[in-house]
């Protein structure tokens, strides 16, 4: 997961941290600090879960998409790369996964 949009739009995130512009919603956020942060990332989680419950498809993508960025931003503003979350992934998918993902390829052929 070297090149991908999470990674994309962390390095826009980190961008707007070191160079913060009036118009950047991003930037408003890192001014506004961790408490802001924090409540926005609740906000959105609460969203999701009700999307959830809507089962709508279109509105659980648009919430997750609204979860994931601000999560990003939450690792952004605690200098925490996305690559360390994925790491934990791998570490957590471990032997186990990269079993099944082998069988899956040896029979899906
Ligand atoms: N991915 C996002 C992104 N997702 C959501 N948001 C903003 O997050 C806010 C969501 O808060 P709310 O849910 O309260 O918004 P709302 O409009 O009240 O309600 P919704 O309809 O969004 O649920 C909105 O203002 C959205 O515009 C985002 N703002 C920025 N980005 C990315 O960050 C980049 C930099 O943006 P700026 O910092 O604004 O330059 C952009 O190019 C995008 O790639």
């Amino acid at each position: 997961m070297n090149d991908n949009i999470l990674n994309d739009v962390y390095q826009v995130i980190l961008d707007r941290k070191a160079n913060p512009g009036d118009s950047s919603y991003t930037a408003s956020l890192m001014k506004k600090g961790l408490d802001t942060i924090l409540k926005k990332v609740g906000e959105e989680a609460t969203e999701l879960v009700i999307a959830g419950k809507g089962e709508v498809r279109e509105q659980i993508v648009y919430e997750t998409a609204d979860l994931f960025f601000h999560t990003l931003v939450l690792l952004g503003h605690q200098g925490i790369s996305p690559e360390e979350v994925y790491a934990e992934l791998r570490r957590r998918f471990g032997i186990s996964g990269i079993a099944e993902k082998n069988a899956r390829t040896s029979t899906s052929g």
